[in-house]
Protein backbone atom coordinates (compact mmCIF):
# COMPACT_ATOMS: atom_id res chain seq x y z
CA UNK A 1 0.00 0.00 0.00
CA UNK A 2 1.25 3.48 -0.85
CA UNK A 3 1.15 5.54 2.33
CA UNK A 4 2.76 8.68 0.94
CA UNK A 5 0.17 11.33 0.17
CA UNK A 6 0.07 12.18 -3.49
CA UNK A 7 -1.43 15.65 -3.72
CA UNK A 8 -1.83 17.04 -7.20
CA UNK A 9 -0.15 20.21 -8.37
CA UNK A 10 -2.20 23.38 -8.43
CA UNK A 11 -1.36 24.89 -11.80
CA UNK A 12 -1.94 28.63 -11.79
CA UNK A 13 -2.89 30.89 -14.65
CA UNK A 14 -0.49 33.70 -13.79
CA UNK A 15 2.69 32.38 -15.44
CA UNK A 16 0.69 31.61 -18.59
CA UNK A 17 -0.92 35.07 -18.58
CA UNK A 18 2.40 36.80 -17.82
CA UNK A 19 4.06 35.15 -20.78
CA UNK A 20 1.27 36.27 -23.13
CA UNK A 21 1.23 39.80 -21.65
CA UNK A 22 4.97 40.18 -22.02
CA UNK A 23 4.91 39.74 -25.79
CA UNK A 24 1.75 41.87 -26.11
CA UNK A 25 3.40 44.81 -24.32
CA UNK A 26 6.08 44.85 -27.05
CA UNK A 27 3.52 44.56 -29.86
CA UNK A 28 1.38 47.37 -28.46
CA UNK A 29 4.45 49.53 -27.98
CA UNK A 30 5.28 49.19 -31.68
CA UNK A 31 1.70 50.04 -32.68
CA UNK A 32 1.63 53.09 -30.41
CA UNK A 33 4.87 54.28 -32.01
CA UNK A 34 3.04 54.22 -35.32
CA UNK A 35 0.20 56.25 -33.84
CA UNK A 36 -2.21 53.34 -33.33
CA UNK A 37 -3.57 52.44 -29.88
CA UNK A 38 -5.56 49.17 -29.73
CA UNK A 39 -8.93 49.66 -28.08
CA UNK A 40 -11.46 47.26 -26.53
CA UNK A 41 -15.16 48.03 -26.03
CA UNK A 42 -17.04 46.10 -23.35
CA UNK A 43 -20.84 45.96 -23.56
CA UNK A 44 -22.52 45.05 -20.29
CA UNK A 45 -26.29 45.02 -19.73
CA UNK A 46 -27.02 44.86 -16.01
CA UNK A 47 -24.47 43.87 -13.38
CA UNK A 48 -24.10 40.10 -13.03
CA UNK A 49 -21.38 39.10 -10.61
CA UNK A 50 -19.45 37.00 -13.13
CA UNK A 51 -19.57 39.81 -15.71
CA UNK A 52 -18.17 42.23 -13.15
CA UNK A 53 -15.39 39.79 -12.22
CA UNK A 54 -14.46 39.50 -15.90
CA UNK A 55 -14.67 43.26 -16.38
CA UNK A 56 -12.34 43.92 -13.43
CA UNK A 57 -9.82 41.40 -14.72
CA UNK A 58 -10.05 42.62 -18.33
CA UNK A 59 -9.64 46.32 -17.50
CA UNK A 60 -6.62 45.61 -15.31
CA UNK A 61 -5.01 43.41 -17.95
CA UNK A 62 -5.60 45.91 -20.78
CA UNK A 63 -4.27 48.80 -18.71
CA UNK A 64 -1.15 46.81 -17.91
CA UNK A 65 -0.55 46.09 -21.60
CA UNK A 66 -1.40 49.58 -22.91
CA UNK A 67 -4.72 48.75 -24.55
CA UNK A 68 -7.45 51.44 -24.34
CA UNK A 69 -10.84 50.37 -22.98
CA UNK A 70 -14.37 51.72 -22.87
CA UNK A 71 -17.20 50.11 -20.92
CA UNK A 72 -20.72 50.62 -22.28
CA UNK A 73 -22.94 49.98 -19.29
CA UNK A 74 -26.59 49.49 -20.17
CA UNK A 75 -29.69 48.92 -18.05
CA UNK A 76 -30.56 45.25 -17.65
CA UNK A 77 -33.94 45.90 -19.34
CA UNK A 78 -32.40 47.57 -22.41
CA UNK A 79 -34.50 47.27 -25.59
CA UNK A 80 -33.15 45.11 -28.40
CA UNK A 81 -33.07 48.00 -30.94
CA UNK A 82 -30.98 50.11 -28.58
CA UNK A 83 -28.52 47.28 -27.96
CA UNK A 84 -28.15 46.74 -31.71
CA UNK A 85 -27.77 50.49 -32.32
CA UNK A 86 -24.86 50.52 -29.88
CA UNK A 87 -23.19 47.63 -31.71
CA UNK A 88 -23.62 49.48 -35.02
CA UNK A 89 -21.99 52.55 -33.51
CA UNK A 90 -19.08 50.41 -32.29
CA UNK A 91 -18.78 48.67 -35.68
CA UNK A 92 -18.41 52.09 -37.33
CA UNK A 93 -15.95 53.52 -34.78
CA UNK A 94 -12.47 53.29 -36.32
CA UNK A 95 -10.82 53.75 -32.93
CA UNK A 96 -12.43 50.58 -31.49
CA UNK A 97 -10.84 47.31 -32.68
CA UNK A 98 -12.57 44.70 -30.55
CA UNK A 99 -15.88 44.31 -28.71
CA UNK A 100 -16.83 41.97 -25.88
CA UNK A 101 -20.55 41.51 -25.21
CA UNK A 102 -21.07 39.81 -21.88
CA UNK A 103 -23.15 36.67 -22.10
CA UNK A 104 -25.67 35.40 -21.35
CA UNK A 105 -27.63 38.42 -22.53
CA UNK A 106 -30.67 39.56 -20.51
CA UNK A 107 -33.69 37.49 -21.52
CA UNK A 108 -35.52 40.18 -23.53
CA UNK A 109 -32.58 40.31 -25.98
CA UNK A 110 -32.65 37.74 -28.78
CA UNK A 111 -29.17 36.30 -29.13
CA UNK A 112 -30.09 34.81 -32.52
CA UNK A 113 -30.53 38.35 -33.87
CA UNK A 114 -27.85 40.20 -31.95
CA UNK A 115 -25.03 37.80 -32.79
CA UNK A 116 -25.21 38.98 -36.44
CA UNK A 117 -25.09 42.66 -35.49
CA UNK A 118 -21.48 42.51 -34.35
CA UNK A 119 -19.06 42.64 -37.28
CA UNK A 120 -16.82 39.53 -37.44
CA UNK A 121 -13.61 41.63 -37.63
CA UNK A 122 -14.27 43.14 -34.18
CA UNK A 123 -15.87 40.02 -32.69
CA UNK A 124 -12.99 39.00 -30.43
CA UNK A 125 -15.03 36.58 -28.25
CA UNK A 126 -16.70 34.57 -31.00
CA UNK A 127 -20.29 35.78 -30.84
CA UNK A 128 -20.87 36.02 -34.62
CA UNK A 129 -21.53 32.64 -36.32
CA UNK A 130 -18.77 33.43 -38.87
CA UNK A 131 -16.19 33.16 -36.11
CA UNK A 132 -17.89 30.13 -34.58
CA UNK A 133 -17.78 28.37 -37.96
CA UNK A 134 -14.07 29.15 -38.24
CA UNK A 135 -13.47 27.41 -34.91
CA UNK A 136 -15.29 24.32 -36.14
CA UNK A 137 -13.42 24.42 -39.48
CA UNK A 138 -10.04 24.94 -37.82
CA UNK A 139 -9.61 28.26 -39.68
CA UNK A 140 -7.20 30.31 -37.56
CA UNK A 141 -8.08 33.66 -39.17
CA UNK A 142 -10.97 34.21 -36.73
CA UNK A 143 -11.33 34.55 -32.98
CA UNK A 144 -12.23 31.54 -30.81
CA UNK A 145 -13.94 32.40 -27.51
CA UNK A 146 -11.28 33.71 -25.12
CA UNK A 147 -12.15 31.26 -22.33
CA UNK A 148 -12.08 28.21 -24.62
CA UNK A 149 -8.71 29.33 -25.99
CA UNK A 150 -7.45 29.90 -22.43
CA UNK A 151 -8.10 26.21 -21.62
CA UNK A 152 -5.77 25.20 -24.46
CA UNK A 153 -3.09 27.76 -23.58
CA UNK A 154 -2.92 26.43 -20.00
CA UNK A 155 -2.61 22.81 -21.13
CA UNK A 156 0.07 23.79 -23.66
CA UNK A 157 2.04 25.85 -21.11
CA UNK A 158 2.10 23.00 -18.57
CA UNK A 159 3.08 20.58 -21.33
CA UNK A 160 0.04 18.35 -21.05
CA UNK A 161 0.02 16.00 -24.05
CA UNK A 162 -3.31 16.09 -25.90
CA UNK A 163 -2.64 13.91 -28.93
CA UNK A 164 -4.63 10.69 -28.63
CA UNK A 165 -5.67 11.45 -25.04
CA UNK A 166 -9.20 11.05 -23.73
CA UNK A 167 -10.59 14.47 -22.88
CA UNK A 168 -14.04 14.95 -21.38
CA UNK A 169 -15.65 18.38 -21.53
CA UNK A 170 -18.45 18.95 -19.02
CA UNK A 171 -20.80 21.51 -20.55
CA UNK A 172 -21.89 22.36 -24.08
CA UNK A 173 -22.33 26.13 -24.10
CA UNK A 174 -21.47 28.10 -27.24
CA UNK A 175 -19.06 30.26 -25.29
CA UNK A 176 -17.00 27.51 -23.64
CA UNK A 177 -17.88 23.81 -23.80
CA UNK A 178 -18.61 23.36 -27.50
CA UNK A 179 -15.77 25.52 -28.88
CA UNK A 180 -13.28 24.12 -26.32
CA UNK A 181 -14.17 20.62 -27.55
CA UNK A 182 -13.46 21.70 -31.16
CA UNK A 183 -10.09 23.25 -30.24
CA UNK A 184 -9.13 20.10 -28.33
CA UNK A 185 -10.17 17.97 -31.29
CA UNK A 186 -7.90 20.04 -33.54
CA UNK A 187 -5.05 19.05 -31.18
CA UNK A 188 -5.90 15.39 -31.88
CA UNK A 189 -7.53 14.63 -28.54
CA UNK A 190 -10.35 12.09 -28.34
CA UNK A 191 -13.14 14.33 -27.10
CA UNK A 192 -16.34 13.50 -25.24
CA UNK A 193 -18.87 16.24 -24.51
CA UNK A 194 -21.13 15.73 -21.48
CA UNK A 195 -24.15 17.70 -20.31
CA UNK A 196 -27.16 17.60 -18.02
CA UNK A 197 -28.80 14.72 -19.94
CA UNK A 198 -25.71 12.51 -19.97
CA UNK A 199 -26.38 9.17 -18.32
CA UNK A 200 -23.95 8.34 -15.51
CA UNK A 201 -21.92 11.54 -15.72
CA UNK A 202 -19.34 10.46 -13.10
CA UNK A 203 -18.56 7.33 -15.10
CA UNK A 204 -17.99 9.21 -18.36
CA UNK A 205 -16.02 11.98 -16.66
CA UNK A 206 -13.81 9.60 -14.70
CA UNK A 207 -12.79 7.79 -17.89
CA UNK A 208 -10.93 10.92 -19.05
CA UNK A 209 -7.21 11.63 -18.90
CA UNK A 210 -8.08 15.32 -18.97
CA UNK A 211 -11.30 16.75 -17.54
CA UNK A 212 -12.52 20.22 -18.53
CA UNK A 213 -15.36 21.45 -16.30
CA UNK A 214 -17.48 24.25 -17.79
CA UNK A 215 -21.04 23.87 -16.53
CA UNK A 216 -21.47 26.76 -14.13
CA UNK A 217 -22.50 24.69 -11.11
CA UNK A 218 -20.41 25.27 -8.00
CA UNK A 219 -18.29 22.27 -6.92
CA UNK A 220 -20.43 19.82 -8.94
CA UNK A 221 -17.44 17.72 -10.08
CA UNK A 222 -16.61 15.65 -7.03
CA UNK A 223 -13.99 12.92 -6.50
CA UNK A 224 -16.13 10.32 -8.33
CA UNK A 225 -15.81 12.43 -11.52
CA UNK A 226 -12.03 12.15 -11.59
CA UNK A 227 -9.69 9.37 -12.66
CA UNK A 228 -6.55 8.78 -10.60
CA UNK A 229 -3.77 10.93 -12.09
CA UNK A 230 -6.06 12.99 -14.32
CA UNK A 231 -5.45 16.62 -15.29
CA UNK A 232 -8.39 18.88 -14.36
CA UNK A 233 -9.12 22.30 -15.88
CA UNK A 234 -11.78 24.13 -13.87
CA UNK A 235 -13.46 26.76 -16.05
CA UNK A 236 -16.36 27.51 -13.68
CA UNK A 237 -16.77 31.03 -12.30
CA UNK A 238 -19.49 30.77 -9.66
CA UNK A 239 -20.21 33.52 -7.17
CA UNK A 240 -20.74 32.13 -3.66
CA UNK A 241 -23.19 33.60 -1.13
CA UNK A 242 -20.37 35.50 0.56
CA UNK A 243 -19.37 37.04 -2.78
CA UNK A 244 -16.28 34.92 -3.44
CA UNK A 245 -15.45 33.02 -6.62
CA UNK A 246 -15.61 29.24 -6.77
CA UNK A 247 -15.18 26.73 -9.57
CA UNK A 248 -17.20 23.80 -10.93
CA UNK A 249 -14.82 21.33 -9.28
CA UNK A 250 -14.69 20.34 -5.62
CA UNK A 251 -10.95 21.09 -5.50
CA UNK A 252 -10.38 19.87 -1.92
CA UNK A 253 -12.24 16.66 -2.68
CA UNK A 254 -10.23 15.79 -5.79
CA UNK A 255 -6.77 17.17 -4.98
CA UNK A 256 -5.40 13.82 -3.75
CA UNK A 257 -6.52 12.09 -6.94
CA UNK A 258 -5.44 14.48 -9.71
CA UNK A 259 -1.97 15.06 -11.10
CA UNK A 260 -2.71 18.72 -11.90
CA UNK A 261 -5.64 21.06 -11.36
CA UNK A 262 -6.30 24.73 -12.10
CA UNK A 263 -7.56 26.81 -9.15
CA UNK A 264 -10.50 29.29 -9.07
CA UNK A 265 -9.77 32.17 -8.80
CA UNK A 266 -6.26 32.56 -10.26
CA UNK A 267 -6.69 29.82 -12.85
CA UNK A 268 -8.40 29.93 -16.25
CA UNK A 269 -9.90 33.41 -15.62
CA UNK A 270 -6.54 35.15 -15.52
CA UNK A 271 -5.53 33.51 -18.81
CA UNK A 272 -8.89 34.44 -20.38
CA UNK A 273 -8.18 38.14 -19.90
CA UNK A 274 -4.76 37.83 -21.54
CA UNK A 275 -6.27 36.01 -24.54
CA UNK A 276 -8.85 38.78 -24.74
CA UNK A 277 -6.02 41.32 -24.92
CA UNK A 278 -4.25 39.19 -27.53
CA UNK A 279 -7.38 39.14 -29.68
CA UNK A 280 -7.76 42.93 -29.45
CA UNK A 281 -4.18 43.37 -30.68
CA UNK A 282 -4.74 40.84 -33.49
CA UNK A 283 -7.94 42.63 -34.56
CA UNK A 284 -6.21 46.01 -34.40
CA UNK A 285 -3.36 44.80 -36.60
CA UNK A 286 -5.72 43.26 -39.17
CA UNK A 287 -7.82 46.44 -39.30
CA UNK A 288 -4.67 48.50 -39.87
CA UNK A 289 -3.09 46.12 -42.39
CA UNK A 290 -0.19 45.33 -40.04
N1 LIG B 1 -19.11 36.70 -23.76
C1 LIG B 1 -18.64 36.27 -22.58
N2 LIG B 1 -17.49 35.57 -22.53
C2 LIG B 1 -16.98 35.14 -21.33
O1 LIG B 1 -15.90 34.51 -21.29
C3 LIG B 1 -17.69 35.47 -20.12
C4 LIG B 1 -18.88 36.21 -20.24
N3 LIG B 1 -19.34 36.56 -21.47
N4 LIG B 1 -19.59 36.56 -19.13
C5 LIG B 1 -19.02 36.37 -17.81
C6 LIG B 1 -18.16 35.12 -17.73
C7 LIG B 1 -17.22 35.16 -16.54
N5 LIG B 1 -15.89 35.25 -17.10
C8 LIG B 1 -14.72 35.53 -16.37
C9 LIG B 1 -13.48 35.63 -16.97
C10 LIG B 1 -12.35 36.00 -16.25
C11 LIG B 1 -12.44 36.24 -14.90
C12 LIG B 1 -11.23 36.63 -14.13
O2 LIG B 1 -10.34 37.33 -14.61
N6 LIG B 1 -11.13 36.15 -12.91
C13 LIG B 1 -10.01 36.42 -12.02
C14 LIG B 1 -10.46 37.24 -10.80
C15 LIG B 1 -11.02 38.56 -11.17
C16 LIG B 1 -11.54 39.32 -9.95
O3 LIG B 1 -12.29 38.76 -9.14
O4 LIG B 1 -11.13 40.49 -9.81
C17 LIG B 1 -9.48 35.09 -11.56
O5 LIG B 1 -10.15 34.06 -11.77
O6 LIG B 1 -8.40 35.06 -10.98
C18 LIG B 1 -13.66 36.14 -14.26
C19 LIG B 1 -14.80 35.79 -14.98
C20 LIG B 1 -15.95 35.18 -18.46
N7 LIG B 1 -17.22 35.11 -18.88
Amino acid sequence: MNLTSNRGNIIKGKPVADKISESLIKEVDELVNEGITPKLAIVRAGSRGDDLAYERGALKRCQNIGIDTEVFELPEDIAQEEYIDLLKKINNDKNIHGVLCFRPLPKQLDEKVIKYAICPEKDIDCFNPINFAKVVEGDKSGFPPCTAQAVLEILKFYEVELKGKKVTVLGRSNVVGKPAAMLLLAEHATVTICHSRTIDLPKVASDADILVAAVGKAKMATADFVKEGAVVVDVGINITEDGNLCGDVDTDGVIDKVSMITPVPAGVGSVTTSILAKHVVKACKLQNNR
